[in-house]
């Protein structure tokens, strides 16, 4: 395949903020390709994605091509890896670096076989040798030897890269970029796998008995939909999810999470509780936080009397304007 000089990233922005790998390797491909001629641009497909677009120009990419439609609402890896290849024979990019997060391994090798190119996986560092080929350079023999892998004819060269690699670049709200909006192909395959539904799980990396920081959520945060944005914000602070009996019964949490009597007794160093009343049942299962702070309209709840820090405000709205504050902190 004769390609032009730009560098493609693929934009995995599943579990963004927490998942910079693309931020990461975007940084990389500026660093060694700025010299070059080269464009770094990053590459988004799903739907609702201008938030992605903007953070990958603000960390580096010149260029962004971008296929935002309804059909690619979820992600699918026969669409995704389709797509992907099909951009790329169109385009012909030098060089398709993706991150080596679950997504990016599933997604690289696939992509490399219907372009019939190489794949370096898990690469640890990029550089260019002197006739500007990409040096792709990974652990091999089980980590007993470091190899240096070039791809000297097939276009493009391709890599996957571990998180965590690279140092992304700051936050610069002046970046401007090019942004390509591309309409999905009337050639799409259609996917022969039918997603019915699906949610995310909270994060099992601890269990909320041995947490450092719970949120608790209650009747109060108002319904399963706005309930969930307590795991988003339980990502951001890598805390675990609790949930008082309505909560578990109306199924917004699982019983898994359920906080007292009848549940789990959980002793944190911060405890939020958002919308919860404070019935003896929940939290006899708190005596062992050090620090709560509650979120209740009503001040007199006795949640809100046993606090060390007391809100009165709506618990939804408190919630996302936590998780703004902090994505604004990430950011800068
Ligand atoms: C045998 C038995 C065992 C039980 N075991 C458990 C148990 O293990 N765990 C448990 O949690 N419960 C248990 N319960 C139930 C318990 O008695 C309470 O009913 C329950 O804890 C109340 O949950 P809640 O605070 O979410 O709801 P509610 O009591 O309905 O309180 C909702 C709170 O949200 C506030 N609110 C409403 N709207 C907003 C808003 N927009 N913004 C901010 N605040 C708002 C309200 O002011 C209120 O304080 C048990 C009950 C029994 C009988």
């Amino acid at each position: 395949m004769n390609s032009n000089k730009d560098i493609w990233v693929f934009g995995d922005y599943r579990n963004y903020f927490q998942n910079r790998v693309t931020l990461q390797i975007l940084a990389r491909a500026v660093d060694l390709f700025s010299t070059t001629g080269s464009s770094v641009c990053a590459v988004v497909f799903g739907r609702d994605v201008d938030e992605y677009v903007a953070e990958y120009i603000a960390h580096g990419a010149q260029k962004v091509y971008v296929m935002d439609d309804p059909a690619l609402n979820t992600y699918s890896i026969e669409t995704y890896s389709w797509l992907m290849s099909h951009l790329v024979k169109l385009y012909k990019p030098e060089t398709l670096l993706v991150g080596a997060t679950r997504f990016g391994q599933e997604i690289a090798p696939r992509v490399a076989k219907k372009l019939k190119t190489g794949l370096t996986a898990d690469c640890i560092d990029l550089e260019l040798d002197e006739k500007g080929r990409l040096v792709q350079i990974a652990p091999s023999f089980g980590g007993n030897l470091i190899a240096k892998i070039i791809t000297p004819v097939q276009r493009p060269q391709m890599a996957t890269i571990r998180p965590g690699t690279f140092q992304e670049l700051p936050h610069d709200y002046d970046a401007k970029g090019e942004v390509i909006c591309l309409p999905v192909p009337e050639d799409l395959p259609k996917d022969a796998i039918r997603l019915i539904t699906s949610e995310r799980r909270p994060s099992e990396k601890q269990k909320i008995e041995d947490a450092d920081i719970v949120i608790c959520g209650g009747r109060g945060m108002g319904s399963k939909g706005k309930f969930k944005k307590l795991f988003e914000l339980a990502e951001l602070m890598n805390a675990e999810v609790g949930a008082t009996r309505p909560v578990v019964y109306s199924e917004w949490a699982s019983h898994d999470s359920l906080v007292g009597q009848a549940g789990k007794n959980i002793k944190p160093k911060i405890l939020l509780s958002f919308g919860i009343s404070g019935a003896i049942q929940h939290t006899s299962a708190l005596m062992g936080a050090d620090f709560i702070i509650a979120v209740n309209k009503n001040p007199n709840a006795t949640m809100m009397k046993m606090a060390d820090l007391a809100i009165v405000a709506d618990a939804n709205q408190m919630c996302l304007g936590i998780i703004k504050a902090i994505k604004e902190k990430i950011r800068t």
